[in-house]
């Protein structure tokens, strides 16, 4: 069974398999996303129960864009029931909501609900939930080298200080105790990265899952816990 210390501190997940999901059902692309959603609520708060202290799922990637209109747009609308709705299960919870990407791309009424959702929430002490929303591992980086280059520029950061630490500062997922994911999980039989978290996942565990994200339940979860609690992590040591 699964032992609460070995409990992966952060998770991550891509939650990949939406819209093959509902074509093998004869269903619009659009019921695949809302299955997606649905998971995604019951994985969050099962993962708050079982003790993870962050969650971060890849929602939308700087990549999905160039998906056809009507998509993007039932999306958009979805991220807001998420913030808005399912958001009431999350605080419930005592969950902390914030949403890291690129916001400046969202829909207007989207980026006034995250900001709301993100304030009303900034003083929980739960389970911290991050949505990753127009999202990616290489604008991360370079969002944050941005922040790090202006400090060098104007002198508050000596260009030989900067270290690892450094960025670990000034990603998306700095300022919280546990940056890095432990394990990250990634549904539908895909075997890739597609841009997410590039940074942090240096020495996270991978789990390729070949469940469609709609049919990801808490048993599966369940199990992707207890294959990483068997795994022996080694970050490069000597140790065998
Ligand atoms: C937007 C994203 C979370 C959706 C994940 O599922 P997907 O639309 O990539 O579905 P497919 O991989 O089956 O095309
Ligand atoms: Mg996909």
């Amino acid at each position: 069974g699964l032992k609460r210390e070995l409990m992966p501190k952060h998770v991550a997940i891509i939650m990949d398999g939406n819209r093959r999901w509902a074509k093998n059902r004869g269903l619009p692309v659009q019921l695949g996303h809302k299955a997606g959603e649905e998971v995604m609520k019951r994985i969050a708060v099962k993962c708050s129960e079982l003790g993870v202290k962050v969650l971060t799922v890849f929602a939308f990637s700087t990549e999905n864009w160039v998906r056809p209109q009507e998509e993007v747009g039932f999306l958009m609308k979805l991220f807001e029931q998420v913030i808005q709705t399912d958001f009431n299960d999350f605080i419930r919870h005592d969950m902390q909501i914030s949403i890291i990407g690129d916001k400046s791309r969202l829909p207007k009424s989207l980026q006034s609900l995250i900001t709301t959702a993100e304030e009303s929430s900034k003083s929980n002490k739960g389970m911290r939930l991050f949505i990753a929303l127009n999202y990616s591992g290489r604008y991360d980086i370079t969002q944050a080298t941005k922040k790090i280059a202006s400090k060098v520029r104007d002198g508050i950061l000596s260009a030989q200080d900067i270290d690892e630490g450094t960025f670990d500062q000034h990603l998306e997922t700095s300022k919280i105790d546990f940056p890095n994911p432990d394990l990250l999980i990634r549904t539908s039989g895909e075997l890739r990265l597609s841009n997410f978290m590039l940074w942090q996942i240096a020495y996270t565990e991978l789990l390729f899952v070949e469940k469609l994200f709609p049919e990801f339940n808490e048993g599966d979860l369940l199990e992707a816990l207890r294959s990483f609690q068997r795994r022996q992590r080694r970050y490069g040591g000597t140790q065998v």
